[in-house]
């Protein structure tokens, strides 16, 4: 019967809380199914105008059913409030307030938080407050119109106790999964890169600062490589943006290869990635370098891109000094790049105190 889910559900846009209206849905097939169980109880409790309710109670679930599958959400909340609020309010008049049909009504606290605008659901939480205030001192003053025997009642005020005790569990691990959800979504935009899923620069900032600072603690050193595609406007001019994108997916898809699983590597910019290797210095962050630019000769970019391309990088590299900041580690290795870059490209070089060139194709 009651749903819950019902609930709050509010005409928010459903392309923005489509979960939202899922679970609704999902509530209306639990509610309708509750409801012919309850026909078939109050048929054997002898409470036939009870056990006919809930045909109709039935027939107002299929429909909300129906209504949030064709995204008329307004419909099927009408029809959720209106049978829940109908419902509730006939169970206790007729058979008496210990019957606990009144429990389901509470169910709707919750979803209208989360469903509705603040201003909606205070307007809504009054409404079913006086609702709920109206019906209580009501059964103070009158008796049940269709009593049912002591043991019929407590029978009825435990099933109706056990089903908004499974709804509540079920509705707060849904709205629990929900905000674990949304807020791993939101970490994940906040420190990713969308179109490699590598780190962004603000969050390969941070990590770094934190490995400079162990640096600084334990001296344990850590290499940096800034990395750059070679002529990559001309790719770019040349086969279109997508082509470019996927260069710079095969790219990563390198790196990722090419690197070890604690190395933490970022997209810096444009082109550009910058990775952070702890535990390695210079001589080794040169190595990695080079053996990134020899995979590169050997990717297979017809497969990646259905060209026969040939994708060169330039990188420099650098490790953390004694008293430098992490700007002034990077600066050494962006000098190192642009060194690479002007003695043609498709290299690496050294961004050490005393600067050296390595490693060349050319
Ligand atoms: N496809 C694609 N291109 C991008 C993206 N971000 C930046 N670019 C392009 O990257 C290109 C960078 O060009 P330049 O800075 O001139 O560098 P370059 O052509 O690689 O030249 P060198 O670095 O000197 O070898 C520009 O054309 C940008 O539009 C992106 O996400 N996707």
């Amino acid at each position: 019967m009651e749903s819950m889910s019902s609930s709050a559900v509010r005409e928010t846009s459903p392309e923005r809380r489509p979960q939202f209206w899922q679970v609704a849905r999902r509530c209306c097939q639990i509610a309708g199914s509750i409801d012919v169980a309850f026909f078939f109880l109050f048929h054997l409790l002898g409470s036939p105008i009870l056990a006919w309710v809930n045909v109709v109670s039935v027939a107002m679930y299929v429909a909300a059913y129906h209504a949030l599958g064709r995204r008329r959400n307004r419909l099927a909340v009408g029809l959720i409030w209106t049978e829940v609020l109908v419902h509730a309010g006939l169970g206790t008049v007729l058979i008496g307030w210990e019957s606990g049909f009144h429990y389901y009504l509470l169910m709707f606290i919750p979803a209208l938080f989360v469903s509705a605008s603040l201003r909606g659901a205070v307007i809504a939480l009054l409404v079913l407050w006086g609702y709920y205030v109206g019906l209580d001192v009501l059964m103070w003053t009158i008796e049940p119109l269709q009593p049912v025997t002591p043991g019929a009642l407590l029978a009825v005020h435990l099933f109706n106790l056990s089903v908004v005790f499974a709804m509540f569990s079920y509705l707060s691990f849904f709205y629990l999964s929900m905000v674990t959800s949304a807020s791993r979504k939101l970490r994940q935009l906040a420190t990713t890169d969308p179109l490699t899923g590598l780190l962004n620069r603000r969050h390969m900032t941070d990590l770094a600062e934190k490995e400079l600072a162990r640096f600084c603690r334990t001296g344990r050193p850590a290499g940096v490589i800034l990395l750059d595609v070679d002529h990559f406007k001309s790719i770019n001019d040349q086969f279109g943006h997508d082509v470019g994108d996927k260069v710079l997916l095969g790219i990563t898809e390198v790196l990722l290869a090419q690197l070890r699983k604690q190395d933490q590597i970022a997209r810096w910019g444009g082109e550009e990635y910058l990775a952070l290797l702890p535990e390695a210095d210079i001589g080794i962050a040169r190595e990695s370098a080079e053996r990134i630019r020899a995979a590169l000769r050997n990717y297979d970019w017809r497969k990646a891109t259905g060209l026969d391309l040939t994708v060169t990088i330039s990188a420099g590299v650098s490790e953390f000094g004694p008293g430098e900041d992490l700007r002034a580690t990077i600066t050494r290795a962006d000098r190192a790049l642009y060194r690479a870059k002007a003695e043609g490209r498709n290299r690496v070089a050294m961004g050490g105190v005393v600067p050296e060139l390595a490693g060349s194709d050319s």
